[in-house]
């Protein structure tokens, strides 16, 4: 479990604080999203967790344990992070020696450290670039060596921060395919996206942030379901949002999910098509 207790930063005192007293707990085994729009604080709040930052105010708790004495380095034995940007994080001269770097920091045995390492690259699809220098890879490819990075630490929580930003259609697809393979292996997923259609699909719950205060916290449907909120947190409604509100008037309920919708259109299509 992860516990954020009335946390506030700031990352200078001239300017008001990038996160602004949140509360939350985060359980394992939950897919969660935070979303908002730039600057909202999504980011700032994945490093208060990482203890990356450290809260100006409040308490960070793991486990009922306070996090304030942690260094990131402790942290990544729990959390694995995956930067916005793999480049930040990829610094290794072959790509097994990146995924094993953070095996061999947390002090594994050298047997330990050659397991987690091939089980993170085959978790990932990244075995047949095991000698490659990381540095030449698609984007793509270094999104999956970072994962296979943080994969290697074994940690029970994910945080990933817009990882598939610029990824084409089909990657994207493949990535989100991965993710939900890990959360289905008992992994918790902390995912910061701006993209609400990949949300509705694949997180159970969404914390929104809006100028550093969390907006709504909640499941996902109820998230969609006020138009209101989605505008004051410059959300863009997903693709079943925006169909279900559209076909309100032949009594189709509002989903985000697109076998719902599909199973409801189907049902009534005698009455639209009429
Ligand atoms: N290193 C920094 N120094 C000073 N201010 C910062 C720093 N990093 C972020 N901020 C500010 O803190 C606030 C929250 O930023 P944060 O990066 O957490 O937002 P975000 O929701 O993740 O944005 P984005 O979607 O653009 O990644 C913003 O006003 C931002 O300008």
């Amino acid at each position: 479990m992860l516990e954020l207790r009335d946390v506030t930063f700031a990352y200078n005192r001239n300017q008001p604080p990038a996160v602004a007293n949140v509360s939350l707990t985060i359980r394992r085994g939950e897919f969660v999203a935070i979303a908002g729009r730039n600057g909202s604080g999504k980011t700032t709040i994945t490093k208060l967790m990482m203890s990356l930052l450290k809260p100006t105010h409040g308490q960070i708790f793991r486990d009922d344990e306070d996090t304030k004495s942690c260094t990131p380095a402790d942290m990544a034995r729990y959390i694995g992070y995956v930067f916005q940007n793999p480049d930040r994080q990829i610094f290794r001269d072959t790509v097994r020696q990146e995924i094993s770097y953070g095996p061999e920091m947390l002090g594994f045995s050298s047997e330990k450290i050659s397991e987690v390492t091939e089980q993170a690259m085959k978790l990932t699809g990244v075995a047949d670039l095991a000698d490659r220098y990381p540095r030449t890879l698609t984007r793509s490819q270094k999104q999956r060596v970072a994962i296979a990075s943080a994969l290697s630490m074994t940690p029970d929580f994910l945080i990933l921060d817009e990882p598939t930003s610029g990824q084409d259609a089909d990657t994207h697809e493949r990535f989100m395919a991965l993710l939900k393979d890990f959360h289905s292996s008992g992994k918790t997923i902390i995912l910061v996206t701006h993209d609400m259609d990949c949300l509705v699909r694949y997180a159970e719950r969404v914390i929104v942030m809006d100028k550093g205060i969390k907006l709504f916290d909640g499941s996902v449907t109820d998230c969609f379901a006020d138009r209101r909120r989605l505008h004051e947190a410059g959300l863009r409604e997903p693709a079943t949002v925006s169909v279900s509100n559209g076909l309100a008037p032949q009594g189709i309920s509002l989903t985000t999910d697109v076998a719902s919708l599909a199973e409801q259109i189907l049902a009534k299509r005698g009455g639209l098509n009429g």
